[in-house]
């Protein structure tokens, strides 16, 4: 065939063509003209840390983890990861905009249950007496108490004569904690072990994404005993933002689960409305944005805005109560709504097909009140091909949906991926998360790269951090990093921007928030550089 290359020199050219159109949709190719040297530097370098780190460290053995990789299983890597350069550099990067994070699994479990502690209100129960054969079965459930229902009087929840469900004050519980199953410090460990998942189970016992659903969700029926408390609430919200901060993340928008309708005051009544909590949640931004601008931080956060949300086990009438609080809020703070979501595991919930009717009826009901709230919706988080969870992408498009929340099987369906490119709908990705829940194996199986090399926008997101335990993003980022050789500094800068650029904020705050990140993104370029 006269079209075969056979000369070297040719081959050579022809290769290099042939690579850089296949990846030539990739944001950090398309922003090429626009790089700095400085970028072009840090991004070398990073890369020189990455290699020899692949060998220094991830080709090392371990006597606890035999076989590490890059981008392996991150429960298990974690503790080799927070020894790397590359996480310590991560760290400092400015990340831009949280966009995909539940609130209720968003702050430290350790910090959270030390919360619970401090509260004498704070008291748990259990459905039946715990022993060495059901200490890994039963979950404690906890609740705030009105001070007539305080009791410290009850029987140990490890007492063979504990009565099921009877309430007992937490720090009770846990100095009567039975000696033979740890004590205090066992009643501690139970507790964490309830609030997160740890290796064994996600890479063990429940190694299917249907088992690890089943352990993902209780962690959630633990820990709003302990959130849906007012005084719990405050500190809590506080934290998640601090942290944040910290992280080098400059905007969040969490989603907030108002399944619940009321929440715990702070003498133990259940009677805080969600216009209460959103009040709370206010008044802790302002605080915070005080409190940066004192210490000339104010370029390191620009505010928080929240995706309203409820879960997909409702039937479709129950949604109208919710869709009512939704506009009520979306009236009295227009700044603080983002938009709205039902949440959930979609693979055993219902479909979004489930809710057409009403969810088209919800955009009605916004207009005739004057609001617009718009759908930012999971969809396609599943293995499935064809399957309930994998139709949500249709479904999710159909409704006009502004980013799709996870889309993990986008990439089976080349249309929709044409639609995302060119309705410009962001992915909210979330590889650590996607990983614990089973959906890959390890990072490099991840379908990311096929997303950055089509040029879908994506925003890299946490999800559930204080479950999976990679608070923050700069695990996030690690794991996407060390798990390809195309994906460089320059491209998770991109991926920074991408998130400010597909965030709900006003287009004149997006303004501002992306000249902070260009500042910080200067700061972090300069540092990285200065290692050399
Ligand atoms: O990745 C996710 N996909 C779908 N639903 C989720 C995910 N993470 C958490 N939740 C759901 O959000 C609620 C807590 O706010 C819980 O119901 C939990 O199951």
């Amino acid at each position: 065939m006269s079209s075969l290359i056979t000369e070297l020199a040719e081959y050579q050219v022809k290769r290099k063509e042939l690579i850089s159109r296949d990846r030539s949709l990739r944001l950090d190719v398309l922003d090429q003209d626009n790089l700095s040297t400085l970028e072009i530097q840090a991004d070398h370098l990073i890369r020189s840390i990455r290699a020899t780190e692949a060998e220094s460290v991830w080709s090392a053995d371990y006597p606890s983890i035999p076989h590490p990789f890059p981008g392996m299983e991150f429960l298990t890597g974690r503790s080799i990861i927070v020894q790397t350069e590359i996480y310590k550099i991560l760290c400092k990067m400015p990340k831009g905009a949280l966009l995909h994070a539940h609130l209720d699994a968003t702050v430290n479990a350790s910090f959270l249950y030390d919360l619970g502690l401090q509260e004498p209100s704070m008291h748990v129960q259990v459905p039946k007496a715990i022993n060495a054969q059901t200490l890994n079965a039963v979950l404690p459930k906890f609740k705030a108490l009105p001070a007539e229902l305080h009791n410290n009087e009850a029987l140990s929840l490890t007492s063979p004569s504990y009565v099921p469900d009877s309430w007992l004050s937490l720090t009770q519980a846990r100095e009567q904690f039975d000696s033979e199953l740890g004590g205090p410090d066992g009643f501690d460990q139970w507790v964490l072990g309830c609030l997160t998942i740890n290796p064994a189970e996600a890479y063990g016992t429940h190694n299917t994404v249907t088992k690890i659903w089943q352990k993902f969700v209780s962690t959630f029926r633990v820990a709003d005993g302990l959130i849906q408390y007012t005084p719990i609430f405050t500190k809590y919200i506080r934290e998640f933002i601090r942290s944040s901060i910290e992280d080098g993340i400059l905007y969040v928008e969490p989603r907030v689960n108002f399944w619940i309708k009321t929440m715990v005051n702070a003498d133990g009544v259940e009677n805080v409305t969600h216009r209460e909590l959103l009040m709370i949640f206010e008044s802790i931004l302002e605080e915070t944005i005080v409190d940066l601008k004192a210490r000339g931080r104010e370029d390191e956060f620009v505010g928080a805005k929240i995706i309203y949300t409820t879960i997909r086990f409702l039937e479709p009438d129950e949604l109208d109560w919710y869709f009512e609080d939704c506009i009520a809020l979306k009236k009295e703070f227009p700044h603080l709504i983002a938009g709205f979501d039902l949440v959930g595991d979609e693979n055993v919930l219902y479909p979004l097909s489930h809710y057409t009717e009403k969810l088209l009826n919800f955009r009605h009901m916004q207009k005739d009140a004057g609001v617009d709230i718009p759908f930012i919706l999971h969809a396609g988080e599943t293995l499935g091909d064809g399957s309930k969870a994998d139709m949500n992408l249709y479904d999710a498009i159909l409704l006009g949906t502004k980013r799709i929340g996870h889309g993990f099987s986008l990439v089976k369906h080349p249309e929709l991926m044409n639609i995302c490119k060119e309705k410009n709908i962001a992915l909210e990705v979330c590889p650590i998360s996607n990983e614990i829940l089973r959906l890959t194996s390890s990072m490099p199986m991840h379908p990311l790269p096929i997303l950055l090399n089509h040029g879908i926008p994506v925003a890299l997101c946490s999800d559930d951090p204080s479950v999976f335990g990679n608070m923050g993003l700069s695990f996030d980022f690690f794991q996407v990093l060390v798990s390809s050789d195309v994906t460089g500094l320059i491209q998770l800068g991109a991926m920074a921007k991408d998130s400010i650029k597909h965030s709900m904020l006003e287009s004149d705050q997006k303004a501002v928030a992306l000249e902070k990140w260009h500042k910080q993104w200067q700061k972090f370029l300069e540092y990285v550089v200065s290692r050399a």
